[in-house]
């Protein structure tokens, strides 16, 4: 079954299973309040699964008919209690990403490249920082790892303090769910579902109780400007409103990190203005904090620090 379909038949089995057993909190949100019994009931990616090991970042890109089918009706039957988000950072009045001589070499056949070579930088909370370089300067292969996604073959990466090497895959995993939002260039919606509902499925996905959604999604789709279209499928939208529901979507859950690969790589110089304008604005009221690649030399200028990459390394 294709990602798509999947997703589709999962939607439609809750909402069926909703319709079944009377509950009329409707995907898009429902003027009915949920009944105190109805929000007691854990939301579906709990359903079967513990904590660390629900929804996985893999299960969201090859859904499965069965799984998706037995986590509906578990959903409705089984009514499991809601596990707590746990607190992964202990408190931390330091930077949120700390990389000290960070170097990442690829084996490929016999070759080894060797493609960041002594990276050190900082963000700090409630900036807006960009890497900016080349083709093949090494910007994306760094992002992967501010984000948990790869490993460095040498040096430090702290989150908040945390040396993330030192960290199992399954804590890493969690981290990255509950406090990194990732945006891509090419948007990663899905392609059948809303607005609305592509934003939902993030905190579907980060374990975010089910009474917050409606307030949430909402609030995450005004702060992006697209009150007027939480109905609109992604291809009813231009390029810059897809994006900006994909920045609605990776803030959803409250993540302390942005990070973003090349956001405005897609779009013409107007639309990719809105997009910054829109990552200040979320600076401000979400309190995150923004790490992107950029090739865009127009749109430096909203960056409070621009690190600029070349071969693997910082040239100022
Ligand atoms: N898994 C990998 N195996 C082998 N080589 C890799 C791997 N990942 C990245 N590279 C190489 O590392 C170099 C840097 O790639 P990277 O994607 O980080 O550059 P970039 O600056 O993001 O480029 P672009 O702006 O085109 O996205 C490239 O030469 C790429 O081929």
């Amino acid at each position: 079954m294709s990602v798509i379909a999947g997703m589709k038949k999962l939607f439609s089995k809750i909402k069926s299973a909703k319709s079944q057993s009377g509950d009329k909190h409707d995907i898009e949100g429902a003027e009915q309040p949920e009944s105190a019994q109805q929000q007691d009931q854990t939301y579906i990616s709990e359903a079967k699964i513990p904590v660390e090991e629900n929804l996985s970042d893999e299960t969201l890109t090859e859904p499965n008919e069965s799984s998706s089918a037995e986590l509906a009706v578990a959903a409705q039957d089984k009514k499991p209690k809601p596990v707590k988000k746990r607190d992964l950072l202990p408190p931390y009045d330091g930077p949120v990403l700390e990389v000290r001589n960070v170097h990442r070499s690829f084996q490929t056949g016999s070759r080894i490249i060797h493609v960041l070579k002594g990276i050190d930088m900082e963000v700090n909370p409630q900036q807006l920082v960009m890497l900016k370089g080349r083709s093949g300067s090494g910007k994306t292969t760094l992002l992967n790892m501010l984000g948990g996604l790869d490993q460095p073959s040498s040096g430090d990466i702290l989150f908040s303090g945390q040396p993330l090497q030192d960290w199992g895959d399954r804590r890493r995993t969690a981290l990255r769910r509950r406090e990194i939002g990732f945006i891509f260039q090419a948007y990663a919606l899905m392609p059948l579902l809303s607005a609305w509902e592509n934003v939902e499925l993030s905190l579907r996905m980060a374990d975010v109780p089910r009474s917050e959604w409606k307030e949430r999604v909402g609030h995450c789709l005004d702060l992006v400007g697209l009150t007027k279209r939480v109905k609109h499928r992604p291809f009813e939208m231009s390029g810059g409103e897809q994006q900006r529901v994909a920045i609605a979507k990776a803030i959803a859950h409250r993540p302390r990190l942005l990070l973003a690969d090349e956001p405005t790589a897609e779009l013409d110089s107007k639309m990719g203005a809105q997009v910054m304008a829109v990552f200040r604005n979320i600076i401000e009221v979400e309190q995150v904090t923004i790490c992107m690649t950029t090739h865009d030399p127009t749109i430096l200028e909203v960056a409070d620090h621009v690190y600029e990459m070349a071969d693997g390394r910082f040239i100022k």
